[in-house]
């Protein structure tokens, strides 16, 4: 069992599947090239083999289930290619089934022999997955309804969607009997142990572009009192801008706007005020007409801000250097674009030089470590996670551990 807090979690050790059908709950969304559609990193492609390889072996026959992206995004896309490289690292067929619970995928689902795999299609490709809603209101959904009648237990491995309380998630745990996979496992074990809270100094770096998600881990962490300084860099670092009056310029304003992110300078804001040890860059790297890339100082930005500029990342180097712990999550600019990954790139190479321990996660960031072997088990924790990393760190509860712990006491004990 894995204890967390008042919570008590199932493993695959304490609920033993063996020759069962089993509905396994992945993350396997990654990072997507939005000029070709393909993906850009397989890190968390390569996670599940070991939960995967575990199951099959014990004459189970799996249906893998994932999100990838957000509608309106331009990785918000079908999981076919995911399937192709499943197979690749498993080295077996991983079946793609073009649909999530339709007649296709439960007619394929009924007649799959013992040792099986096959992997459905994007599960937000069903409008109830994007309702974040209690378990036992996601229990009576259209997907948990129509899937979980041809299922013998579930695993939920995708501890990256663990802050989310969505329907793949929380919902199957209420009607079968469930367990966390080894993934899951490892990383709340790992992550329990490692974050010591009586050592400092504790950086965090966090870019990207879940602005929503980076103000709410935020504000958790400064009520904590859990960080001695926050890095911002991407979109986070140009909302806490202009919460601090800087004028960015009308084309980086009506980007924030397009992404509905003005509403949150008031929140931003009043983290400021109540003293949140915030860092917002020195200067930036911009695109301006035709192309060109130039640097420009916070309080005199013209162009479209990709990246953070080089003296930024000279500082905060410098506190990354100075730190006992280092959580990294979201990269510092637009890093599918060449020319804007040296401010994310550089930041991360001090971290890895630091004799600090660093914690680094989210799907863009981790795929910046680019698979590299020369990194030191004792001294960094790569987490498939990264709002749920976080939000865990800060001592939020998650959603998908509730479910679990709630699941063991309702549907696995009361049997
Ligand atoms: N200044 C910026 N403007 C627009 N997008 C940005 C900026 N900086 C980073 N991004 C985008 O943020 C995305 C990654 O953010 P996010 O999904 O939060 O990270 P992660 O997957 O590592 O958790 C990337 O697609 C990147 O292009
Ligand atoms: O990539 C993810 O989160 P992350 O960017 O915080 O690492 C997860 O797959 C969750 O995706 P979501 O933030 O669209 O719910």
């Amino acid at each position: 069992m894995i204890k967390v807090n008042d919570l008590e979690i199932p493993t695959l050790d304490d609920i033993s599947f063996s020759g069962n059908k089993l509905l396994v709950r992945i993350d396997i969304n990654s990072p997507v090239d939005p000029k070709t559609g393909k993906l850009i990193d397989d890190s968390r492609i390569k996670a599940y083999n070991e939960t995967i390889k575990e199951l099959v072996n014990k004459g189970n026959s799996l249906v893998l289930i994932s999100h990838q992206g957000r509608p309106g995004d331009s990785d918000f896309i079908s999981l076919e290619e995911h399937a192709e490289l499943l197979s690749k690292y498993l080295d077996m067929n991983v079946e793609f089934v073009e649909d999530v619970m339709g007649p296709y995928a439960r007619e394929r689902i009924k007649n799959m022999k013992s040792g099986e795999v096959i992997l459905l299609d994007n599960v937000r490709f069903v409008s109830e997955e994007l309702i974040e809603a209690p378990p036992t209101q996601h229990a009576k959904s259209y997907l948990v309804k129509r899937l979980s009648p041809l299922f013998d237990g579930y695993v939920n491995d995708a501890f990256a969607t663990a802050h989310r309380s969505q329907a793949s998630i929380v919902g199957f745990p209420m009607v079968l009997k469930s367990t966390a996979g080894r993934v899951m496992e490892k990383e709340v074990s790992a992550l329990a142990k490692i974050f010591n809270a009586d050592e400092f100094p504790k950086v965090f770096v966090l870019g990207g572009g879940k602005v929503l998600d980076s103000i709410r881990i935020i504000e958790n962490l400064v009520k904590r009192r859990l960080a001695d300084r926050i890095l911002t860099g991407g979109l986070i670092a140009e909302l806490f801008a202009v919460a601090k009056g800087l004028d960015l310029g009308k084309e980086n304003m009506q980007i924030l706007e397009k992404k509905g992110l003005i509403s949150l300078i008031p929140r931003a804001r009043k983290i400021l005020l109540s003293g949140g040890p915030i860092e917002i860059p020195v200067d930036f790297k911009v695109e301006k007409e035709e192309g060109k890339v130039a640097e420009e100082p916070s309080n005199k930005v013209t162009g479209v801000i990709k990246d953070i500029g080089s003296t930024t990342v000279g500082i905060y180097s410098s506190f990354i250097k100075d730190a006992k712990v280092i959580v990294m999550r979201g990269p510092m600019g637009v890093i599918e674009d060449e020319r804007f990954r040296e401010g994310s790139k550089k930041l991360l190479d001090s971290a890895l030089e630091s004799q600090g321990y660093l914690i680094i996660g989210g799907g863009h960031m981790i795929s910046m470590l680019g698979g590299s072997s020369e990194i030191n088990p004792s001294k960094v924790h790569v987490s498939t996670g990264g709002g749920a990393l976080l939000l865990f760190l800060a001592g939020e509860r998650l959603p998908a551990l509730e479910a679990l712990d709630l699941s063991y006491k309702e549907v696995v004990k009361k049997k």
